[in-house]
């Protein structure tokens, strides 16, 4: 009789701070644009994460009822931010995957991917399957955008700041990937923007994007 393996599939937990606290490091470029730049960059990456075959859903963890209203409205399962910081906020959501499928890996995902493309987090979560704990670096090669462990394994992010270092240090494996640079592109600065935009922004960015590039 024919077997067919069943590659197991993910649960993604994306954190989004609250609007007022938002993308601070754009506030001077962003100006009154910046919590909608907040809430159009999360809409891509939920939008782009859930188009993901590989992603069974997607779990955003905010304490802020605007984007967990947009969320929800894209298909993400929302989930409150109990406000003990980034990573208190990842565990809350892992907590909640495994409650809606234990047998489900765990990942989390930066909020600020405005260029992700399913086909890229595709190969990373292909390739995190192979082990336990996994990373990606961030496009800087200091912090982290993508975290993920196996069906079954404590899940022990490490982000904020030079999480890079702390995920290898933590014995993490570092996905050194090719062609997954939508993943790897977070984006804190304008410059990171200009970036994003150059490899191709979602549908929500693309339309704030020009009131910051081209004031
Ligand atoms: N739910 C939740 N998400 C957080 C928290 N802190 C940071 N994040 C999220 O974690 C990711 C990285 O956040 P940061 O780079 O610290 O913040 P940012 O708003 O993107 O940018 P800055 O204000 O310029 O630091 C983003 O997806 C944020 O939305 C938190 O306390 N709770
Ligand atoms: C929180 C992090 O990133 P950033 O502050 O650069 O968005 C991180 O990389 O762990």
């Amino acid at each position: 009789m024919l077997k067919v393996m069943q590659l197991a599939r993910w649960s993604i937990v994306v954190p989004v701070k609250t609007l007022i606290r938002a993308k601070t490091r754009l506030a001077g470029a962003a100006g009154p644009y910046r919590a909608d730049l907040a809430v159009a960059v999360a809409s891509d990456t939920v939008a782009a994460a859930l188009a993901c075959p590989l992603v069974a859903r997607v779990v955003v963890v905010t304490a802020d009822p605007v984007p967990a209203e947009r969320l929800a409205a894209l298909g993400a399962h929302v989930v409150n931010d109990p406000d003990r910081g980034l990573n208190a906020a990842l565990r809350v959501g892992a907590a909640e995957a495994v409650q809606l499928a234990a047998g489900d890996a765990v990942g989390a995902l930066q909020a600020d991917l405005p260029a992700l493309r399913p086909r890229e987090l595709e190969r990373v979560l292909t390739a995190a399957l192979e082990f336990d704990e996994s990373f990606v670096p961030d496009a800087a090669e200091v912090g982290t955008t993508f975290y993920g462990v196996r069906p079954g394994i404590a899940f022990r992010p490490r982000f904020g700041g030079e999480s890079r270092a702390r995920h290898l240090s933590g014995g993490a494996k570092e996905l050194a990937l090719e062609a997954i640079p939508s993943v790897r592109r977070d984006v804190d600065t304008v410059e990171d923007l200009k970036e994003a935009e150059a490899l191709g922004l979602g549908p929500a960015t693309i339309q704030i994007a020009p009131h910051i590039l081209r004031a």
